[in-house]
């Protein structure tokens, strides 16, 4: 087995759709050094549930610092208009659309199903915040989907037809849903984004979060750019 970053990643994970954005703006760099990426949705929820964890919102005083915390991780990756939607407990039950996300994993070119999972991240986290749950704002948000999220001039991903298929045909992944859920939980998640990594040396380890990068990328040995205080620049 080659070099591989494989991510568990939820729709309803703010810092999911960091390490997503942050590892589309790598991934070309990345594959030059021998290091597939795999992304696998899984319900953040279970994960919780089955590790005995809380989301960290939940805690008054943690959910304080993340205010500052997120917007700073988005502004690193260059998501500027970003924030979470006012009841995001309610909507954060994201099944529905993981589970078509996973079939059009399972049924369509890479490119297409990341295409599609930006296209609902970017649906969910953007004002007005689409919630996803309710069967036609997932229907809308698919068909209106195009191959460079956010650009409705692009080509859209998906006919109507095909958007008719994914809906009828995403109840088929619920078990590969709790699958990928499992499988993180008995890689060690407790949130996500949970990142899993294979070196070229087959070794492997678990890293949590968005901000972890310059590990994994000392573990992967790949070159990168770590963080270093430059001396003061002239004028
Ligand atoms: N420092 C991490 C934080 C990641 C994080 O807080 N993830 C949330 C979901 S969006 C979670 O599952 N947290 C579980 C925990 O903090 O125990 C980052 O920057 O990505």
């Amino acid at each position: 087995m080659g070099a591989k970053i494989e991510c568990y990643l939820d729709l309803a994970s703010y810092y999911s759709y960091i390490t997503f954005t942050d590892l589309a703006q790598n991934r070309e760099k990345l594959a030059a050094n021998g290091v597939d990426i795999e992304i696998n949705p899984v319900l953040l929820g279970g994960i919780n549930h089955l590790s005995g964890n809380k989301p960290p919102w939940t805690n008054e005083v943690k959910a304080k610092y993340l205010k500052y915390d997120s917007r700073r991780s988005a502004d690193r990756v260059g998501l500027f208009n970003i924030q979470g939607p006012p009841d995001l407990m309610a909507v954060s039950h994201t099944v529905s659309p993981l589970r078509a996300l996973l079939y059009i994993k399972a049924n369509y070119p890479e490119a297409t199903f990341l295409a599609a999972f930006e296209s609902l991240f970017m649906a969910f986290w953007t004002p007005p915040n689409v919630n996803l749950i309710p069967e036609e704002n997932l229907r809308a948000v698919l068909q209106g989907a195009t191959e460079k999220p956010g650009k409705s001039d692009s080509k859209k991903l998906f006919t109507e037809d095909e958007v008719d298929k994914i809906m009828q045909s995403r109840g088929q992944m619920k078990d590969v849903l709790l699958a990928n859920t499992k499988k993180a939980v008995d890689l060690g998640a407790f949130g996500a984004p949970w990142i899993w990594v294979t070196n070229a040396k087959g070794e492997q380890e678990p890293f949590f979060g968005s901000d972890r990068f310059h590990h994994i990328y000392k573990f992967l040995d790949v070159p990168f750019q770590d963080i270093a205080v430059l001396a003061p620049s002239k004028l």
